[in-house]
This record gives structure tokens, C-alpha cells and sequence, in this order.
């Protein structure tokens, strides 16, 4: 589904990556963890167009997608969350979500303008079932026209994921998506995430600091230090491996 090959980026004399490859299984969850600064959200900023490396590729379904911006790549159904929530702050959270849906069905907003008569009526259609269902499933009906202003960082975090799945992704990309939230606004977060791959079959890439959600949802993990992948494979495997045990500790001390 997504390779991502001997991808290298520096900030002028900083490596922030240097030569990082794997490949992310379709319908499954795989994690790429490290320490402070190694480098994960620099990735995901490759990834999803908003850098551009120096030096290798990503494909996406077996096509190369490093030359596309990263509007171009979501209507390739690649979607995104941020590590810092980027929701439209003045909004609801159902316009918010329509945002989502824009993306998804109409090329842009030219284009949308020049539907008449039935086909718009059938896109308007297709976006209240879409925006429904994904309503639905975060069980975020009661504040579907709250402002975002007014709600708790654990919701506001929710509306972002179900914007970002309103755009129907193949590949759904989640910045810390657990980032300051508490025991039970993570245990929820959780199971969303993995009813989203149940339920729509999405690739999921997930950066995350907290080990237990990472473990516990992911099928392979990736893990970058200094800008360098140490290691990959299954969550129990990554987890005894002396070079990861060494780069965690070295962040404590
Ligand atoms: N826009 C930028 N300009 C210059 N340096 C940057 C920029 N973005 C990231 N860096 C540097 O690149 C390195 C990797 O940063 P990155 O944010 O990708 O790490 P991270 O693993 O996501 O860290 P964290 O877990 O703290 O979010 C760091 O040394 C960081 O200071």
C-alpha cells in the first residue's frame, strides 16, 4: 500500500532523516515511534507532501506520489492528523467534518461550481450520508454543532479523526493521536482507531509516544533515532531489541 524508500531530509546542516525504508501492509496498523527529535513528524511531512526529501521516493498503490503536493496526495486517499490540532477553530464541528467530505468528493472548489441540477443533488447526497455515518461512529452527534472552541482536547481530537476519515482515506495518517489525553479519553481514542480499520479496511500510520496504545494496535513498528530507522517488525520484537531498549534509555538519562 505505501513504501517508502531510502527517504533522507535535512534542515540545512541537521539530518533529519537519513535513509529510512519500509513498507506499511494494506488494512493494517503500523507504528513509527523514537525519541524526542528523531524524526517522526518529519516523516509523516514527507510523506504527505509537505517536505521534500533530498534524496528517495514514496510510492503509494505502486505509483510514485514524491512529485505531488499534498492536496493532490489526499485525493489519492491519503489523509492526515495533526500532532497540534488543526481544526478550523471558529467552526462547528459538522463543518468541520463537511470540510473533510469536500475533499473527497469534488477535485476542488472550481470544479464544484460547475456541478448542476442532478449531479449536485447526488454529490450533497453522498456528503450527508458520508458526514452521517462518520457522526455515527464517533459518537459525536450530541456536539455536531458545538464550536470547536468549546470542547474538551480529548473531543476536539476525535473531530479531527473523523474529519480526517470523512475524506474516506485509503491511508490515514495519526500524529500522536493520544497526545495529552487521560486513561479513558486514550482507551476510547484506541478502539475508535481500530474500528476505523475494521470497519473501512484503512491503512493506518500511526506516530505515537505512548508504548502501551503503540504495542497494543500496531501490527509492525518502525523506529527512528537520530533520524535513522534501528529497527522494524512485530511489537514484541521491536520491544527486546537491544538497539531500541539502548535509544529509550539514552532519552531518560
Ligand atoms: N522545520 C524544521 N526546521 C529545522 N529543523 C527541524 C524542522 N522540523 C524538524 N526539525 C528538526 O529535525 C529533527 C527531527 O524532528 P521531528 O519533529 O521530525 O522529530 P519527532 O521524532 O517528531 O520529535 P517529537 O517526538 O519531539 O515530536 C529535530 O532535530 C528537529 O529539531
Amino acid at each position: 500500500m505505501l513504501s517508502v524508500a531510502d527517504v533522507h531530509l535535512s534542515f540545512g546542516g541537521l539530518k533529519a532523516l537519513q535513509g529510512v525504508s519500509f513498507d506499511a501492509a494494506a488494512g493494517e496498523i503500523t507504528g513509527i515511534i523514537g525519541p524526542n527529535g528523531a524524526g517522526k513528524t518529519s516523516l509523516f511531512n514527507v510523506i504527505s507532501g509537505f517536505y521534500k526529501p533530498n534524496q528517495g521516493h514514496i510510492l503509494f498503490e505502486g505509483k510514485d506520489v514524491s512529485g505531488l503536493k499534498p492536496d493532490a496526495r489526499a485525493h489519492k486517499g491519503m489523509s492526515r492528523t495533526f500532532q497540534n490540532i488543526a481544526l478550523f477553530r471558529g467552526m462547528t464541528v459538522l463543518d468541520n467534518i463537511k470540510l473533510g467530505c469536500h475533499t473527497n468528493l469534488s477535485a476542488n472548489v472550481w470544479s464544484s461550481l460547475l456541478y448542476f441540477g442532478s449531479a449536485q443533488r447526488e454529490e450533497l447526497k453522498a456528503r450527508k450520508e458520508i458526514e452521517e455515518e462518520v457522526i455515527d461512529f464517533l459518537e459525536i452527534d450530541h456536539i455536531r454543532k458545538a464550536p470547536i472552541t468549546a470542547l474538551s482536547y480529548g473531543l476536539q481530537k476525535r473531530v479531527e479523526l473523523a474529519r480526517a476519515l470523512a475524506m474516506r482515506p485509503k491511508l490515514l495518517m495519526l500524529d500522536e493521536p493520544v497526545a495529552g489525553m487521560n486513561r479513558e479519553e486514550t482507551a476510547d481514542m484506541a478502539r475508535f482507531i481500530l474500528d476505523a480499520q475494521a470497519r473501512f479496511g484503512t491503512t493506518i500510520l500511526l506516530v505515537e509516544h505512548d508504548m502501551h496504545l503503540v504495542m497494543d494496535i500496531c501490527a509492525k513498528v518502525v523506529v527512528l533515532n537520530f533520524g535513522k530507522q534501528i529497527a522494524d517488525g512485530v511489537p514484541h520484537e521491536v520491544a527486546h531489541n537491544q538497539n531500541v531498549i539502548d535509544a529509550y534509555l539514552g532519552q531518560a538519562g
